[in-house]
């Protein structure tokens, strides 16, 4: 038994290891003499003297993987430039061709590395959007999704993203990603962003939320008309900043965005704790437009004065509620509301996440101006999507029982590369004992927990998403918004406190349409989240257990359900009237441009 869980997972190994991690990223600083200075939208392509047609060619004429032709005539985009259809993009200058300066863009010296270098993708041979099915992404699970929006002149929701002007590069890297059709939350976030508006957007785990932001952001700036950006001095000044809660998710978020950006001229950088600061200082000094960063280390690059928020016009927190539960609100409003970025409505604020508990809400009404609200429901049928079970588990018997679950994975032939096994557990110890413990036992696992160096994490991860140590150990540093592809169950080895975190941490599963599998286990400790997990079980077309239903209805006084007003947000706090008596003066308008669309619920989680 050892061996055969053991040769599947030496087969899982063979060149799948995921070499594009954050901190060792080796961008060639080529020694290109430093060229005249070209706006971002200029940037790619080919001298005014050649002629467009060449290029115009776009996404069919050039072939970017290393060693394959690159670029030509002194180009460093190479004939990548396939914006001409775009407006603005024409003749000399456009909307964007004003005042880009400083330390933005790829203007430089570094060669843009492409990220799609491992992927096995051919975009410029697809057609373009159409029907054809993305891989593996089951896109009628999205059907007859229960969206809510509020605020004032919403704007309309899109159906393609060809109905949207995200301009040439972007839709090329869109197609590279095989992305085929938005999914609901980018279908309205999109146009709602694009459309100038601050937002604040509910939306079921894996949903595409990163893209939902991301895409504004970059055609934005893309096509922004924005004041020169100091030159000559060693503090840059990025024009989008991306906050999130855990170093892994910024990285995540940063390889994501590079994805988006590729050859558009928009360079993104990532700064997080735990990771050599002078590396991402040289990274920052090379040019900036997005920064992605932890609220920590982005702190003391202010403080440090390597940074400048003045000339931010995005701001885009994601897993927002996280931030605060992590003790972040300091930090947030330092940056936000202390440091010298331009005040709500001189940018533009998004709020993303899967669960929006009062408390972010409130702190989303001082960073938002006249916002839409966006609650998309859980993908209709994520509910069959993810199957959850729930089993009754005595501390003493969680090993044996999860060996048992681990074993009969492997009898059913779920395992190898492509299913992987995430374990959540409480505390670090746990995770590292319940590690050692299964490594012992001839199950190849790891950990992450936020005892070890961040190189170990990382480097956990990899070996985890490479499918080379197909079990995860994990504490909640795991349980927001990464993107694993093949983690086909999640157990809740240890079940949370708090019911928002077991939805992130069932969230790794399931994704982007895909099927998942998660099993907690349950006992006297956790009673306190029997009410909310039976409800939240229950609305999601689960089997709830009857001795869970028992205890659910025992559950100790002023436990509240996910109903009774708990933590669980995805309504407009706007419509609470306790904190409209409070803030009279803000903008929230029903009707008009917000109402439910589909299936008819009043919220996605009302
Ligand atoms: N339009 C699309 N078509 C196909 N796949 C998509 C599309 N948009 C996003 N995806 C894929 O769906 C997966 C989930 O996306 P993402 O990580 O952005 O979800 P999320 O909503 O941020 O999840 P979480 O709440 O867990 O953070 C990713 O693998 C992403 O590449």
């Amino acid at each position: 038994m050892r061996s055969s869980w053991a040769d599947a997972v030496e087969n899982s190994v063979g060149g799948s290891s995921d070499n594009a991690g954050i901190s060792g990223r080796n961008e060639p600083t080529s020694a290109v003499a430093k060229s005249a200075y070209v706006p971002p939208h200029l940037r790619n392509r080919l001298p005014a003297s050649e002629p467009p047609a060449a290029s115009v060619g776009g996404p069919h004429s050039f072939n970017d993987r290393p060693g394959s032709g690159g670029p030509t005539s002194g180009s460093r985009w190479g004939g990548g430039r396939s914006d001409y259809g775009r407006q603005g993009y024409g003749g000399g200058g456009g909307r964007g061709s004003g005042g880009w300066g400083g330390r933005g863009g790829w203007a430089g010296r570094d060669r843009e590395v492409n990220p799609f270098a491992n992927d096995d993708v051919d975009a410029e041979a697809e057609p373009a959007f159409n029907d054809q099915e993305n891989t593996g992404i089951n896109f009628d699970a999205y059907e007859d999704i229960p969206v809510e929006t509020s605020g004032g002149n919403v704007p309309p929701p899109v159906n393609t993203f060809a109905e949207i002007d995200l301009g040439d590069a972007l839709n090329l890297n869109i197609r590279r990603c095989k992305y085929v059709r938005p999914t609901p939350v980018q279908r309205y976030a999109i146009p709602i962003s694009l459309a100038g508006r601050d937002l604040m957007a509910c939306a079921q785990t894996g949903s595409g939320k990163t893209a939902a932001f991301c895409f504004p952001i970059i055609s934005g700036i893309m096509t922004g008309n924005f004041p020169r950006r100091p030159r000559g001095v060693r503090t840059v000044f990025p024009l989008a900043l991306i906050l999130s809660p855990t170093r892994e998710l910024s990285v995540q978020i940063n390889e994501e965005a590079k994805k988006f950006s590729y050859q558009t001229g928009v360079r993104v950088v990532v700064a997080y704790g735990g990771a050599p600061i002078n590396q991402q200082l040289r990274e920052l000094e090379r040019g900036v437009d997005i920064l992605v960063a932890t609220p920590g280390r982005l702190v003391d690059l202010l403080e440090r004065a390597k940074v400048s928020l003045q000339m931010i016009r995005y701001l885009a927190l994601d897993e927002a509620d996280r931030m605060l539960d992590m003790g972040f609100e300091p930090q947030i409003r330092k940056i936000v509301e202390q440091m010298d970025m331009p005040p709500p409505g001189e940018r533009q604020t998004m709020l993303f996440s899967a669960t929006f508990p009062k408390e972010i809400q409130r702190m989303a009404s001082d960073f938002l101006s006249n916002y839409i609200f966006l609650a998309v429901g859980r993908v209709g049928s994520s509910t069959d999507l993810i199957v959850q079970r729930v089993e009754y588990v005595n501390d003493s018997d969680k090993r044996s029982h999860l060996m048992d679950l681990i074993h009969a994975q492997r009898a059913n032939g779920v395992q190898g590369k492509h299913a992987l096994t995430l374990v959540f557990v409480e505390t670090k110890k746990g995770a590292d004992s319940l590690e050692h413990w299964l490594c012992m036992n001839g199950f190849p696992a790891t950990t992450i927990h936020g005892d070890r160096t961040q190189q170990e994490r990382e480097m956990a991860l990899r070996s985890f998403k490479s499918g080379s140590t197909p079990i995860l150990v994990a504490t909640d540093v795991a349980a927001r918004g990464l993107d694993i592809p093949h983690v086909a169950h999640v157990i809740n080895f240890d079940l949370p406190n708090d019911i928002d975190d077991y939805v992130h941490r069932i969230g790794r599963t399931g994704r982007a349409g895909k099927s998942g599998l998660a099993t907690a286990f349950f006992n006297e400790n956790n009673m306190s989240l029997a009410k909310s997990l039976a409800e939240l079980m229950k609305e999601a077309n689960q089997e709830v257990p009857d001795w869970l239903t028992r205890f659910a209805g025992r559950a100790s006084f002023g436990n509240k359900g996910r109903r009774g007003g708990g933590r669980f947000g995805g309504r407009d706090f706007r419509r609470d009237s306790s904190f409209n008596r409070g803030n009279s003066s803000r903008d929230y308008h029903r009707g008009g441009g917000g109402g439910v669309y589909g299936g008819g619920y009043p919220s996605a989680w009302d």
